[in-house]
């Protein structure tokens, strides 16, 4: 694959919550993405990406400023208004992916792509063990053999770290790091070129947080993923991101490379967000 071909292609993505006015049409700009009249929220709002092979794009921005709803909205938990997004992996690229049957979009999660959640309760099934929880996603990929798949689960695990004498226990005795460990070999588990990450760290001791992003810096270093990372925290995206998009309002206000990004920011949000990390 060409280093200049996305694998993943987002287009005048719009995610809005509320039926909208001809107010707040005619006023797109609207700051805050919510609009006065119908009090209609536009989180997302015409928002264009691009995804290169085994890079890590950044999204950054204050609480409310449309990033979860743009990563649920590429995995299905959320429907867009309108717009449309490609996978080079899928039907040649030219297939909007967003309004392809439920089958369909099953398919793309369970070979294309991978999701670990702020809240581990959306990625996990707490009750079932560590290893089940890696296997039903082997599972959904069609994988029907149990000896491989013991072994292959047992390999994810250990690749997170979880040991071998836990693979029986339930995600719901760990330890906030070890859930996200466990949430990510589920994610990877059938090895997706793309791996969506919200808000993973968010909520996690420093320490723990500088673990869990190591980890994941390494798998993509080893594996190739291409990554999406989603923070509030613009230094979890100085440590994790070769490119970034900043948001704000449900659109992305700024975006190029990281270090550019840091050292002279345009946007005046962006520059706000940058003299905080000072
Ligand atoms: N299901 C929903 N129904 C109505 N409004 C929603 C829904 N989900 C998100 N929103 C609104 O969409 C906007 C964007 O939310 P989103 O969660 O994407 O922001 P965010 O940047 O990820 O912030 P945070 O990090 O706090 O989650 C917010 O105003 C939020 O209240």
């Amino acid at each position: 694959m060409n280093k200049k071909t996305p694998v993943m292609e987002g287009k005048h993505i719009t995610v809005r919550f509320g039926e909208g006015c001809e107010y707040c049409r005619e006023h797109i700009e609207l700051e805050k993405g919510r609009c006065p009249v119908c009090h209609t929220i536009w989180a997302v709002r015409d928002v264009n990406f691009q995804l290169y092979p085994g890079e890590i794009l950044g999204i950054v921005g204050e609480s409310g400023s449309g990033k979860s709803t743009l990563l649920k909205t590429l995995y299905f938990d959320q429907p867009a208004t309108s717009g449309e997004a490609l996978l080079s992996l899928y039907q040649d690229g030219k297939t909007n992916f967003l309004e392809v049957s439920s089958q369909q979009k099953r398919y793309l999660r369970n070979h294309l792509m991978g999701m670990v959640y702020q809240n581990p309760m959306l990625g996990l099934r707490m009750k079932l063990s560590s290893g089940a929880n890696v296997a039903e996603k082997l599972i959904a990929a069609g994988n029907r053999k149990a000896d491989s798949m013991i072994a292959r689960s047992e390999e994810l695990l250990q690749h997170v770290e979880i040991p071998t004498e836990r693979l029986r226990d339930q995600p719901l005795v760990f330890s906030g790091g070890m859930q996200q460990r466990v949430q990510i070999s589920k994610a990877i588990a059938n090895n997706p070129p793309i791996l969506l990450l919200d808000e993973v760290t968010t909520g996690l001791d420093l320490s723990v947080q500088a673990k869990v992003l190591d980890l994941i810096r390494s798998i993509q270093k080893e594996l190739g993923i291409a990554m999406m990372v989603v923070s509030h925290d613009l230094a979890v995206i100085r440590m994790m991101s070769d490119r970034t998009m900043v948001m704000l309002g449900g659109r992305v206000v700024e975006e190029g490379l990281t270090d550019q990004i840091l050292e002279d920011p345009l946007h005046e949000y962006t520059q706000t967000l940058v003299s905080s990390l000072l």
